[in-house]
C-alpha cells in the first residue's frame, strides 16, 4: 500500500483535509524565501491538530541549528526533511535532534542518484525530488517532475518516497511506473503558489489509495 505526505501546508482547513482523506505525513516548511514557508506560532496551532497516527515533517534547507531548535518545538515535528544538505551536517543534526532524517536528493540525471548512498547510515528515508534549475528560489515545491524511469533497477540504499510534480492525474502511474510506497506532493494539489486546494488533496489522496 502507498502512503502520501501533503507537504506545505499552512491553514487549518487543509490540514484537516489531507489528515481527513488519509495522509501518513504532513509536511511544514521553514523557509523564509518560500511561498509555504510557516510561522513558530502558526506551526505550533496546526502541530496540535494533527493526530498521532500522523507523522509531522518540518522540511529545512541546510538548516542551522537555532532555525531547528524553534521549529521542533513549534511543530512538535516526528521527522526532519532537508535540501541541500551535506551528508556530514545531516548526521550532526540527528545526533543533536534524535530526529529520524529524511534526506531530499535533486534528481534530473541517472548519475544524481548516487547522491543517496551518501546518506547511508545517516537518513531514514531518501526523498527522490525533481532538480529545480540553477538559481531557483526554492529546491523544491516547483511543480517539477524528473523521468521516472531513471529509478527502474536502481538499487536503492535507504527507504524512499517519490516527489517532484506529481498530482491527482498522474500520481496513480507513477506509483505504477516506480512502485514507491511514499509519495510526496505540493503544488499538484495547489490553487495558487503556496494555497493548498482541499478538492486537489482529496483527489490526490482518493488516486494515492485508488
Ligand atoms: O515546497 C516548498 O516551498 C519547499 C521549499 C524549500 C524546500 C523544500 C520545499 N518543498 C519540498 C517538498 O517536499 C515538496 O513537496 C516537493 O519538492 C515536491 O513539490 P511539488 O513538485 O510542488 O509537488
Amino acid at each position: 500500500m502507498t502512503t502520501a505526505k501533503i507537504c506545505g501546508l499552512s491553514t487549518a482547513p487543509t490540514l484537516d483535509a489531507a489528515i481527513r482523506h488519509g495522509a501518513s505525513h504532513v509536511g511544514f516548511v521553514f523557509f523564509t524565501p518560500s511561498p509555504r514557508d510557516l510561522p513558530f506560532a502558526k506551526a505550533a496551532e496546526l502541530a496540535a491538530r494533527v493526530p498521532t497516527h500522523v507523522q509531522r515533517v518540518g522540511v529545512f534547507v541546510n538548516p542551522d541549528d537555532a532555525l531547528l531548535e524553534q521549529a521542533v518545538l513549534a511543530g512538535s515535528l516526528d521527522i526532519l526533511q532537508l535540501h541541500k544538505t551535506a551528508s556530514e551536517r545531516a548526521d550532526a543534526i540527528r545526533w543533536r535532534f534524535g530526529l529520524p532524517i529524511w534526506a531530499a536528493v535533486a534528481v534530473r540525471t541517472r548519475a544524481d542518484l548516487d547522491a543517496a548512498a551518501t546518506y547511508r547510515g545517516v537518513a531514514d528515508r531518501i526523498l527522490y525530488d525533481a532538480k529545480t534549475p540553477d538559481g531557483a528560489a526554492l529546491p523544491g515545491g516547483m511543480g517539477l517532475r524528473f523521468d521516472w524511469d531513471l529509478l527502474a533497477g536502481f538499487r536503492h540504499p535507504l527507504p524512499w518516497a517519490l516527489s517532484g510534480g506529481l498530482d491527482p492525474a498522474n500520481v496513480a502511474d507513477a506509483i505504477r511506473v516506480t512502485g514507491a510506497e511514499l509519495v510526496d506532493v505540493s503544488s499538484g494539489v495547489e490553487s495558487a503558489p503556496g494555497i493548498k486546494d482541499e478538492t486537489r488533496i482529496a483527489a490526490f489522496l482518493q488516486a494515492v489509495n485508488a
